[in-house]
């Protein structure tokens, strides 16, 4: 379904990634980890085709990523992004409406089917009760609901998801990643950019850690979620644990031995 070679990118030449190998396949929940400044986001870039690999091959759906037309990859891959500004003049069910975009005629008429989808979109996020209002009125979390909305709406098999619930409280994280879950079990492929380890622990069958812009690590959660292996992504000391329900492995930090602000696995030069 997604398959990165040899994959690199970057910023006016300077690379970010540095040679991912990758194979994700129809159905999967996967958790993207890594310090700030790993290239999470880069690489949720290059495979919802914002950005342009600088080598190697990204596949979607067996499609070479550069070969699909936007509206073609828009129909494909719907994305959640990290950074998104609230529009004056617009209302939630405008902006969960845009996620027709690769369905819509010449004529750019949203239709019965467009309207419903998008309904639909928002009653599953609990958002139908802001359709109308503003998006420059709308809380943090709110607004990152209704970005989920509009990526919903866009009814595609792949999802990417970019610190979706970063804004969102600790119920409304869970709820959020119960919906996913749910979308999950109906087939949709899932990959989320996640700073909480243990909300992705939790939702995530897979987990990809990255550092330095080469993934260190790539299997089932409850392989690759161990102390050794988080305290080497993120450079501090960590309790594991595992989570009293369900048993996903669950970790906290131990104050005290953290390696500063800023010294995280970020992909800068110098560094890696
Ligand atoms: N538009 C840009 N132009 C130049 N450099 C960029 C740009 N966006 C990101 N970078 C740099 O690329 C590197 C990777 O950034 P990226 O946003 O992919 O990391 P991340 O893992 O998502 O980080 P975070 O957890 O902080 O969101 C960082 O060094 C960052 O400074």
């Amino acid at each position: 379904m997604i398959e990165c070679c040899g994959l690199r990118a970057g910023y006016g030449g300077r690379e970010v990634l540095r040679g991912i190998d990758l194979r994700i396949v129809r159905g999967e929940m996967t958790g993207l980890l890594g310090p700030n400044g790993s290239g999470k986001t880069t690489l949720l870039h290059v495979l919802s085709g914002v950005l342009k690999p600088m080598a190697g091959t990204v596949r979607i759906a067996g499609n070479e990523i550069g070969e699909l037309r936007p509206r073609q990859r828009a129909g494909m891959v719907a994305a959640v992004p990290q950074r998104a500004g609230p529009v004056p003049g617009m209302t939630v069910t405008s902006l969960v409406l845009l996620g027709r975009y690769p369905y819509l005629s010449l004529l750019g008429a949203y239709g019965p089917q467009d309207r419903a989808a998008a309904q639909s979109a928002m009653d599953e996020t609990g958002m139908a009760v802001l359709a109308d209002r503003q998006t420059t009125a709308l809380s943090g979390g709110e607004f990152q609901t209704a970005l989920l909305a509009r990526a919903l709406c866009q009814s595609t098999d792949i999802l990417l998801l970019d610190e979706a619930a970063a804004n969102l409280d600790v119920a409304r994280k869970a709820a959020m990643y119960d919906l996913l879950r749910e979308k999950n079990a109906a087939g949709l492929t899932v990959v989320s950019a996640v700073h909480d380890l243990n909300l992705a622990a939790l939702f995530c069958d897979r987990l990809i850690f990255l550092k330095n812009g080469r993934v260190l690590a790539d299997g089932p959660t409850r392989t690759v979620f161990t102390r050794e292996r988080v305290e080497e992504v993120y450079e501090t000391t960590f309790h594991v644990f595992a989570h009293p329900v369900t048993g996903a492995p669950q970790g906290v930090v131990v104050p005290g031995h953290g390696g500063g602000v800023g010294a995280g696995g970020g992909s800068g030069p110098g560094r890696g």
